[in-house]
């Protein structure tokens, strides 16, 4: 096999076109041990001497399955034959679900990346990873949003990013890759589990879809995310200058925003707008229905108003102006 493959060239290139990282950056990588991490790791250990950066892996043992003190030694043992910096978080007890065991991995992995200096945290997640959780989204209900599905980085804190350089690379290509290499993969049994719905969809919907309708409906869904994150991109930025210019502070720090300036404005971005605006004020997230109601208010009569939003606020109209009225006392 030799050193550089076109997936090396690949990945040099994305990382350059993108700017992923620049030369000589302290990079830690998140390695569960399946193959797209080692596949991720690998990767970038071949590309270092061209980019001269430190690279260190750190894993994080949820101690869910009786085999992760066996995975985490593993990763260790691959990290010391790499030569390069190792570190563990174990979880004190037993992390017991997906969402918890992504949270907690998360915030460990930003804890080493600040208390270790590295200013960019790495993840395998792959085209597949994207268009799994496109699927996933699209079938919970979710606006354009949801369904950008996994971007290319993410900032954890001020100085610390979340990058994701395998989103072009599809789950096949790694596993030949580490076949290719003879990379030990770390067979993860939860995989298998079918109660899980991202194990599902990744099991049982997109092979079903692949074979019925498109082969290469993992690319194709993932360069939908793709685009759908540029776009949402520019229209969250655009509506974000459309409420500065629609808003005024009112009497008593409420908020006020001008509807002859809404109202000329497509509807994408009114809703944008409102939505920027509930997501200030309400205690959780802004639903459907929340927004749709505050955003009729735009051509609503005169002293039309909403019934009280979660935590207690209401939006009225006054002439010009639609009031946000947070609770009182
Ligand atoms: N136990 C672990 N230790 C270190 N890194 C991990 C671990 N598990 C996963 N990762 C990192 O996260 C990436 C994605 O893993 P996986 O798809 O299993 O997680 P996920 O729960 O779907 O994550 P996300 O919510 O971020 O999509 C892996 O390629 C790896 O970089």
């Amino acid at each position: 096999m030799s050193l550089w493959t076109p997936l090396h060239a690949q990945i040099h290139r994305t990382i350059r076109a993108r700017h992923l990282f620049e030369r000589h950056q302290n990079l830690l990588v998140a390695v569960s041990g399946g193959q797209d991490s080692l596949c991720l790791i690998k990767l970038l250990l071949d590309l270092q001497p061209k980019w001269g950066w430190n690279l260190a892996i750190a894993h994080c043992d949820h101690r869910w399955r009786s085999d992760s003190p066996a995975n985490a030694d593993h990763v260790q043992n691959l990290a010391q034959t790499w030569n390069i910096p190792f570190y563990l978080e174990t979880a004190i007890n037993p992390v017991n679900s997906e969402a918890t065991a992504r949270n907690w991995r998360y915030q460990v992995l930003t804890n080493i990346a600040q208390t270790y200096n590295y200013q960019y945290i790495i993840t395998g997640h792959t085209a597949s990873d994207r268009a799994e959780t496109l699927l996933y989204n699209l079938m919970r209900g979710t606006g354009a949003d949801g369904l950008q599905a996994l971007t290319w980085q993410r900032p954890m804190t001020d100085n610390i990013t979340l990058v994701r350089p395998l989103l072009e690379v599809t789950r096949t290509q790694t596993e030949q890759f580490c076949q290719d290499f003879n990379l030990p993969i770390w067979e993860d049994s939860t995989n298998q589990n079918l109660q899980y719905a991202r194990n599902r969809i990744r099991n049982e919907l997109l092979p079903y879809l692949k074979q019925n309708f498109n082969p290469q409906v993992e690319s194709h869904l993932a360069q939908t995310a793709e685009l759908l994150q540029a776009e949402v991109e520019y229209l969250e930025q655009t509506a974000r200058q459309l409420r500065l210019e629609a808003s005024v502070k009112g009497e008593k720090e409420d908020l006020q925003l001008n509807r002859h300036l809404l109202k000329k404005q497509p509807l994408a971005l009114q809703r944008r707008v409102m939505r920027q605006v509930l997501q200030e004020i309400l205690p959780d997230a802004p639903n459907f229905e929340h927004i749709e109601k505050i955003t009729a208010l735009i051509t609503a009569p005169n002293r039309s108003q909403t019934d009280p939003f979660p935590g207690g606020a209401i939006a009225q109209v006054q002439g010009e102006w639609i009031c946000i009225i947070k609770k009182q006392g």
